[in-house]
């Protein structure tokens, strides 16, 4: 008999009991680096994109197994990389669960994982279908108490950048920050959670390191108590195949995509500075003890700085080395201020540390603040052409400046800004260089090089035979960039578009944006900006979509479906999708090239008809022509903003399916 914990704990996880680990499972136990190799190797994907559209879908349609009434299903697909029906459903139930790519969901996911990994399917193991839980599995052992100290392997790395770790002989799963797999390290237990299945533990120290792990790398004395960075003891080059990794994850994990339909992930773009990279950072402080009933000013200096993993205090940090060197000076300054001004304080409170660059061009005459300027707050930065001053700005109604290359931004201080200069010059050229259709497309060419006559159609010739038959010697000559911020992609790409539309729910960095398209040169008539919610977007858009690229550069919790619903029926040529999530960015891509923004994951076989008909259901114009698009992907990959730490900056390029023909 299941005791009462035990059953709701079962109802909690649906994962088959490990039962027996075979000695090959045992062997995987005893982790090596190799081993994990291995089992990154065996789950990661190396497929090639598949350049001819038509020929795929006409290829996936003959593959594809059909459902009883005939039609070719996309989950029956699906199905066949799973090995049985309880698999799929595990599956499904997971990707169902992914709502907002929380670090909790991908961690959850991550060890459910691990898990099964190290209990590969054995449905002998798991007799008449019975299905049992992680959590229940583990409670078969007794878990050491909280508070006690373990020695733990650990065996993989969570896209969050925890560790996973296991202890001998046992099977539960230990998620221990700022271990690398391959370490053996001492932690201390912290709390079992019951409903996830897997213990927290607070990392110790290293007993034997992992031969990718060199502390002497580690450049902050914050490091492994602080909770901003993971990876300060791995060589870059490591890092960047980890984060590399995270997109294979969350790809292959979050957008319910056969394999075929994801190309394999190109490797990440490294930041030119590893250190001293982020131009700003937002420390902060509590309120004095009982602040709330007494309203009581400090009667000390608070404790400044960043959370502790794991805790909701402060730690009091007075330097943080991936800041720029202005940033850095910032935080000094500020805990200076607040050595006198701490009594001021009844509550706490969140500091600003912006970044402002005033640039000075070398051939004009030197202002009278470049010869008066404070080093005490001031910091100069010489090149050939120009010398750049740069201060830290703490208000957050401010207006911060920053260049990239020889543009221009202004931002209010406090709003969204990209927080590592050093990448923005390499990565606005990688979406240039990849915003229109490729050179040898038929539509690759320059703007200028038109001479196509647009004759975008949605052709129906019979009603189960649909045809989209766009002109495909029509190249895209304008832009939206949804979610625009203060138009970083619109200014950074005007140059190649007639035409270009931001649209930004924030007010303020809309009017920011206007006033960047006119400081770098732009007319009204060349950007244009929507200050609304992107759902206000196609209301008023007049391009063809044809001729169109939409770039989307959604916040962490990804676009709304209602949102890609409308992209979808709009159908821009290509579509490329920046994001900060790549998990909530794998979800979306997913829905794009099933062609379908319904939310309802749990209904695939409903959504899509692998034989190139276009979904079930699908909106269908008076003549019965598709009026949605999908998408194939072109090209995916992340880009390092954030060194030292487990965030990756995920680009996917996407082209509008162009005909589907049986
Ligand atoms: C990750 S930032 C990108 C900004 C810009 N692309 C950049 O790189 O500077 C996301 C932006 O989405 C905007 N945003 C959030 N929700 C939105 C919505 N529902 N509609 C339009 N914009 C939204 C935010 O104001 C923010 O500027």
């Amino acid at each position: 008999m299941r005791s009462k914990k035990a059953q709701a704990q079962a109802r909690a996880l649906t994962i088959p009991v490990p039962h027996q680990a075979s000695s090959g499972r045992r062997e995987r136990l005893a982790l090596s680096l190799n081993t994990l190799d291995a089992l990154g190797a065996r789950r990661q994907l190396h497929t090639e994109p598949v350049k001819d559209t038509q020929r795929f879908w006409g290829m996936m349609a003959d593959q594809l197994p059909k459902t009883h009434n005939g039609k070719r299903s996309f989950q029956q697909h699906r199905g066949s990389r799973f090995t049985n029906k309880r698999a799929q459903k595990k599956a499904r139930k997971r990707e169902r669960d992914m709502k907002n790519g929380s670090a909790e969901e991908v961690l959850k996911f991550d060890v459910q994982e691990l898990y099964d990994s190290l209990n590969e399917p054995n449905d002998a193991a798991v007799p008449n279908g019975d299905e049992a839980t992680l959590a229940e599995a583990a409670a078969e052992e007794s878990l050491p108490e909280q508070g006690s100290e373990i020695e733990v392997e650990v065996a993989e790395l969570s896209s969050t950048g925890d560790g996973l770790a296991l202890q001998k002989g046992s099977k539960r799963i230990y998620v221990v920050p700022f271990t690398v797999p391959g370490d053996v390290v001492k932690v201390k237990v912290y709390r079992h959670l019951e409903e996830e299945g897997y213990t927290v533990a607070d990392f110790l120290s290293v007993v034997k390191p992992s031969p990718a792990r060199d502390d002497s790398r580690i450049g902050c004395k914050y490091f492994a108590t602080c909770s901003g960075c993971q990876f300060q003891m791995l060589d870059y080059a490591e890092q960047l195949r980890l984060k590399k990794r995270v997109v294979e994850k969350a790809f292959r994990n979050f957008s319910q995509l056969p394999p075929e339909l994801i190309p394999a992930i190109q490797d990440t773009i490294g930041s030119p500075l590893q250190y001293n990279y982020r131009t700003k950072l937002t420390p902060h402080f509590d309120g004095p003890s009982g602040w709330k009933r007494n309203k009581t000013p400090f009667s000390k200096r608070p404790e400044i700085g960043f959370m502790p993993k794991g805790k909701r205090t402060t730690l009091d940090i007075e330097d943080c080395p991936i800041g720029t060197d202005v940033v850095r000076l910032g935080m000094k300054l500020e805990r200076e201020r607040m050595e006198v001004e701490y009594n001021k304080y009844t509550r706490g409170a969140t500091i600003l540390l912006r970044e402002s660059t005033k640039r000075i061009p070398k051939d004009t005459p030197a202002p009278a603040e470049v010869e008066e300027l404070d080093p005490a707050s001031t910091v100069k930065v010489e090149t050939d052409k120009h010398i750049d001053l740069k201060t830290c700005i703490t208000d957050n109604k401010a207006t911060s400046t920053e260049y990239i290359g020889d543009f221009v931004f202004h931002n209010p201080a406090g709003s969204f800004f990209q927080n590592n200069n050093s990448i923005l010059p390499v990565f606005t050229n990688y979406i240039r260089d990849h915003v229109l259709l490729p050179p040898n497309s038929p539509a690759g060419s320059s703007p200028s090089a038109e001479t196509a006559t647009h004759t975008h159609t949605h052709t129906h010739t019979d009603t189960s035979t649909p045809i989209i038959t766009p002109n495909l010697s029509t190249p895209i000559k304008y832009l939206i960039d949804a979610y625009s911020g203060s138009g970083l992609f619109t200014i950074t790409l005007s140059s190649l578009f007639e035409s270009s539309t931001g649209i930004d729910i924030a007010e303020g960095s809309i009017a920011f944006a206007r006033r960047n398209a006119t400081d770098n040169g732009l007319p009204p008539s060349q950007a244009n900006f929507i200050a609304a919610d992107a759902r206000e977007l196609f209301k008023s858009i007049q391009y063809d979509p044809d001729r169109t690229v939409v770039i989307l550069d959604p916040p962490r919790k990804g676009c709304d479906a209602d949102f890609l619903g409308q992209l979808l029926r709009f159908g821009p040529r290509r579509v490329v999708y920046v994001s900060c999530n790549v998990h909530t960015q794998a979800r979306d891509v997913g829905m794009l090239v099933r062609g379908d923004a319904s939310e309802d994951v749990g209904e695939e076989e409903k959504k899509f008809n692998g034989d190139g008909q276009g979904k079930q259901g699908q909106e269908k114009g008076e003549n019965g022509d598709i009026q949605g698009s999908r998408y194939e992907i072109e090209s995916l990959r992340g880009f390092d903003f954030f060194p030292q730490t487990s965030h990756v900056e995920g680009v996917a390029v996407l082209n509008r399916v162009e005909a589907i023909a049986t």
